[in-house]
Formats: structure tokens, C-alpha cells, sequence
């Protein structure tokens, strides 16, 4: 994106932004709550008034977005239905029913979102958006509400699964950050800059034990705490 600038009304949440997201690697963003991560991730995904057309891409939203009179399985291939191609939405389906396996809901598949837990809506989001099979994936804080080994497996998951995609990816955990992120960039002010690219060496996800990682979490720590929320 280059001089983009973001707001609503008289609110700037952003001007005069320039920020290079690499092609099949993902970014991550961090920054204190209601610095404009979300706001950056819809003006990507071209869903704000001043953003450019977007090409079409995967967004997973903070909500989870699961239509409630769906099951779980056609909740995945809503994009599929949607758009109506048969011959895509036969295959979507088994990719659909590997993807669920791997988040842990292959025996959830016939529920409706109402049955499950808020942490497994979160699963069966992430599988949706893992199962649109998008050039360009964005998406916001996909690991909240997950206890920790859940967590720790499906960033395992979206790593693999996302690698040669360009992602941008929103968290408030800066370790996670580390753990999936090829770059990292952390925002700050109002309006907000984006402070210097990151890029922890590596192949992802890296392994949350590195004494390199932890060191740097240190740093983003401390960074952030440095910034006026
Ligand atoms: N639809 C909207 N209308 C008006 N103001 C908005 C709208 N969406 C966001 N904002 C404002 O833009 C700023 C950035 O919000 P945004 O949701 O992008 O922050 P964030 O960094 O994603 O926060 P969090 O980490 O809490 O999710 C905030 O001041 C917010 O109030």
C-alpha cells in the first residue's frame, strides 16, 4: 500500500501510509487495542469507502461469522456454495472434512454453530478461511479465545497450510507473532506509523522455545509497553 490513508470522518486513524506486506510470506501486526490493526486489515481487504478495489481474498474477522443455521461442514464451504461451482465445492468438501479433522472437529461436523464452544467456532472459522483457496489471506486475532496447547497447534497448522500465500495476520500476542510471522511490523500513534520491518530468522513456525525468540519477545514486550495505549 502506498500513501493510503484511513479514517472514518474525522477520525484518522492513518495518512500517508506506505507498507510493503512481501508476496508468500506473512506479516504480522501488533500494536495496543484500537491503534487500527482491524481498521489496516479491512482497508487491505478493501471493505472501507476510501480503500482501492481489492483482488478477492480470505478474511477471517474478529467475530467468528459462522452462519447459525448452517452445519459446521457447510459453514466451511459457504464461500463454495456461494459462488456456485459445483466442480470447486466437490472438492472444497474433502478439503473442508481434512481441514476440520486438523482443527479438531471432525466429529462436530453436523452441529450448528450454537453447539459448540466460542474456541471451537474460532476452529471452524480458521478452517473456512484455510479452505478458501486465496492467493492473498488476511486475518484478525485468529487464535484468541484458544487455551494454550490448542493455540500453539493451530498456529502450527496455519503456518503450513498458509506457506506461499501472502498473509497478513493481526494478534496481540507477540510471541505468537514470532512463532508465524516471516515479517513483523508493530503499530503505534494516532494516527499510526508502523515501526521497522522485523524479521526473525528461521523457518515457521518456529519453535516457541528458541533462546532467539524469547529474546526478541522480550524486546517486542518491552516495546509495546513503551507505547501509549
Ligand atoms: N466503523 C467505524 N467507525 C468509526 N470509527 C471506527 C470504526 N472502526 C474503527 N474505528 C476507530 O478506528 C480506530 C482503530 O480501530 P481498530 O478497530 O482498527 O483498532 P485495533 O487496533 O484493531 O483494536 P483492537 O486491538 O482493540 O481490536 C479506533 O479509534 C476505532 O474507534
Amino acid at each position: 500500500m502506498r500513501d493510503a490513508r484511513i479514517a472514518f470522518g474525522e477520525r484518522l486513524v492513518a495518512r500517508d501510509l506506505t507498507l510493503e506486506f512481501p508476496a508468500g510470506r506473512t506479516t504480522c501486526l501488533l500494536g495496543r487495542s484500537g491503534v487500527g490493526k482491524t481498521s489496516l486489515l479491512r482497508w487491505l481487504a478493501g471493505l472501507l469507502p476510501d480503500a482501492p478495489r481489492a483482488q478477492p481474498v480470505a478474511y477471517m474477522a474478529q467475530s467468528d461469522l459462522l452462519l447459525p443455521w448452517l452445519s459446521v461442514l457447510d459453514n466451511v464451504l459457504l464461500g463454495y456454495r456461494l459462488r456456485g461451482d459445483r466442480v470447486a465445492l466437490a472438492a472444497a468438501e474433502a478439503r473442508a472434512r481434512i481441514l476440520l479433522a486438523e482443527v479438531g472437529l471432525a466429529d462436530r461436523l453436523d452441529d450448528r454453530p450454537a453447539q459448540l464452544s466460542g474456541g471451537m467456532r474460532q476452529r471452524a472459522a480458521l478452517a473456512r478461511t484455510l479452505c478458501e483457496d486465496r492467493p492473498v489471506v488476511l486475518m484478525d486475532e485468529p487464535f484468541a479465545h484458544l487455551d494454550a496447547v490448542t493455540r500453539l497447534e493451530l498456529q502450527d497448522l496455519a503456518a503450513r497450510l498458509l506457506a506461499g500465500r501472502t498473509a497478513v495476520l493481526v494478534t496481540h500476542d507477540p510471541l505468537e507473532a514470532l512463532r508465524v510471522g516471516h515479517q513483523i511490523r508493530v503499530l503505534s500513534g494516532s494516527p499510526f506509523i508502523a515501526g521497522p520491518a522485523i524479521e526473525p530468522v528461521g523457518v515457521v513456525p518456529r519453535d516457541p522455545a528458541d533462546p532467539a525468540l524469547l529474546g526478541l519477545h522480550a524486546r517486542l514486550v518491552a516495546e509495546l509497553r513503551g507505547l501509549a495505549p
